[in-house]
């Protein structure tokens, strides 16, 4: 991990507020996401793995860790939790929302497990030539962070070319909106896990967020899936 993960509050929150999406350039060195990537065929990392076909999610696999996390993503985890608190119980304030955030994970994860969410979901997803991600929302209960973060692990057009994360904005009685998000490896992306506010001439609306990844065209291409609640 770079140090410690520089997030830069007022950018940050403009960026979330305007589009539902904030870039970290270089969260995780190349180091990081080679050791991380090689993980993925760590059986005894993991409590459960998906293959997205069968579910009609999309192409490719996806692992959920196990507790005790990586140290590198416990860390991580943590400490991306406890900058992007204040803006999650500003947003549930302006959403009208009762969910207050406490200002650190542990006590966020003792809500959860107090609630039935018990089950880690950081998770790890790897997609080869043909794969590909549906638009989804990661919900996994009644309580839920707003916010969370994805990593990419793998260095496009060195690794695999496509696989472009994608998000989109459904707004109320318009069209939506998408967007692509330019990463490199290392680089994370923090967007809305499900409603976003945004500032209308009438007050504030309600956008839901919805993301994704396009087809990968050559390559395999891995990404680390930074989620704060924990999954029933
Ligand atoms: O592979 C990606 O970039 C998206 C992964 C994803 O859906 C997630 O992290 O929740
Ligand atoms: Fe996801």
């Amino acid at each position: 991990m770079t140090a410690e993960p520089e997030i830069r509050t007022p950018q940050l929150e403009s960026d979330l507020e305007g589009r539902g999406w904030h870039r970290l350039p270089k969260l995780l060195t190349p180091s990081d996401c080679a050791d991380l990537s090689a993980m993925f065929d760590a059986d005894e990392r993991f409590r459960s793995t998906v293959t997205m076909q069968r579910h009609g999610f999309g192409r490719g696999e996806y692992r959920y860790f196990a507790y005790p996390l990586p140290a590198v993503l416990e860390r991580l985890r943590q400490c991306l939790y406890e900058s992007l608190a204040p803006l999650a119980n500003r947003w549930a304030a302006r959403l009208g929302a009762s969910a207050s955030f406490p200002a650190d994970l542990p006590a966020f994860t003792s809500l959860c497990h107090a609630s039935g969410q018990v089950r880690p979901t950081p998770l790890l997803l790897r997609y080869r030539a043909g794969d590909y991600n549906c638009l989804h929302q990661d919900l996994y209960g009644y309580l839920h962070f707003p916010f969370q973060v994805a990593v990419l692990l793998s260095e496009p057009d060195v690794d695999f070319d496509g696989g472009e994360f994608v998000l989109t904005e459904q707004r109320p009685r318009m069209q939506s909106r998408a967007h692509v998000v330019p990463l490199r490896m290392g680089d994370a992306v923090v967007f809305a896990v499900n409603e976003a506010p945004r500032a209308g001439t009438r007050g504030t609306y309600r956008v839901k967020m919805r993301h994704g990844v396009s087809e990968i065209r050559r390559g395999e291409r891995f990404t680390l899936g930074i989620i704060f609640h924990d999954a029933r």
